[in-house]
């Protein structure tokens, strides 16, 4: 049971217990003890009618250890977690620990014509006093830096459309059950000299779980001015049922008008980008978002 989760450090989590009978009880565990994903898994088996070889009595530490709580698994049917835990609901339930499941991508070229690429850059050319400094759903200012503009009606409603267009193809390639869209997103981004975005998912937020696709549209003026930059994703694997990267990754160039699309719980991340000049018409321009199911 993949939980959806990539900086998943230990820390106190306040764990509702739902147990038959309308009784409830409060613990608290570390977000990665075994007993708290103990407890999620039986939920997730109980989900998936899949019981099987998972723990059939729970005994739970509670007043500082000198009780314990104990209870029959079949006894437990729901648990209330604070701050909230997402279980990933995916095609990979079946995923064990110790298998490594390999990224993959989609990499296309000459998205835009000629034409319309001249006019993008012109366009972000102009602009530029309008891109803020990017931000990440935890605030951590050491984790990204870029620029990033949220509007570009003139744009978007190109892009999106072929994007819409593209997805069908884009599924059936990276081989995932189909989904249906209900919205896809979209914004503009400049890294110029130094800037970077440390490892992360796209989907681990409650705001964010409904994304199933992460694609990055790469442009820039040429000669190209700057190098480093290229987006690593991760392979996964799952380690006290909760999904870690490995050490193996797959290397995206950006390259010039392309495209790459990799689902959103792939932990990836941009490498810093070295640009002397540091002007802002060197940069590596994006325009990257998400295909919400
Ligand atoms: O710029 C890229 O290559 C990826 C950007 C990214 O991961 C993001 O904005 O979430
Ligand atoms: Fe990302």
């Amino acid at each position: 049971m993949p939980l959806a989760s990539q900086q998943f450090e230990s820390k106190d989590v306040k764990v509702q217990l739902l147990l038959t009978g309308g009784y409830q009880y409060t613990v608290y565990l570390k977000s990665d003890s075994p007993l708290l994903h103990s407890l999620l898994r039986k939920i997730v088996a109980r989900a998936y009618k899949q019981d099987s070889d998972l723990e059939n009595l729970f005994q739970i530490p509670i007043n500082e250890g000198h009780s314990v709580l104990c209870f029959p698994s079949e006894h437990l049917i729901g648990v209330v977690t604070e701050p909230p835990i997402f279980i990933q609901q995916s095609e990979n339930i079946q995923l064990q620990n110790n298998y490594i499941e390999a990224s993959d991508y989609i990499h296309i070229d000459n998205f835009l014509t000629p034409e319309e690429h001249k006019r993008l850059l012109k366009y972000v050319l102009e602009k530029e006093s309008d891109f803020l400094p990017s931000n990440t759903s935890t605030n951590d200012i050491n984790y990204r830096q870029s620029l990033v503009l949220y509007s570009f009606p003139e744009f978007s409603e190109l892009i999106l459309k072929k994007i819409q267009a593209m997805i069908p193809d884009i599924i059936s390639k990276l081989n995932i059950p189909s989904f249906s869209i209900s919205q896809i997103e979209s914004q503009l981004t400049a890294h110029n000299h130094g800037n970077y975005y440390k490892v992360h998912n796209d989907n681990g937020s409650p705001d964010t779980a409904t994304r199933e696709l992460t694609y990055v549209y790469y442009f820039y003026q040429e000669p190209k001015s700057f190098s480093g930059g290229e987006l690593l994703i991760y392979d996964s694997k799952i380690e006290n049922n909760i999904y870690v990267n490995t050490e193996t990754f797959k290397t995206v160039e950006p390259r010039n008008n392309s495209i790459v699309f990799f689902l959103s719980r792939y932990l990836h991340e941009v490498l810093p980008v070295n640009c002397p000049s540091q002007a802002f018409k060197d940069s590596r321009f994006t325009i990257n978002g998400w295909v919400r199911r």
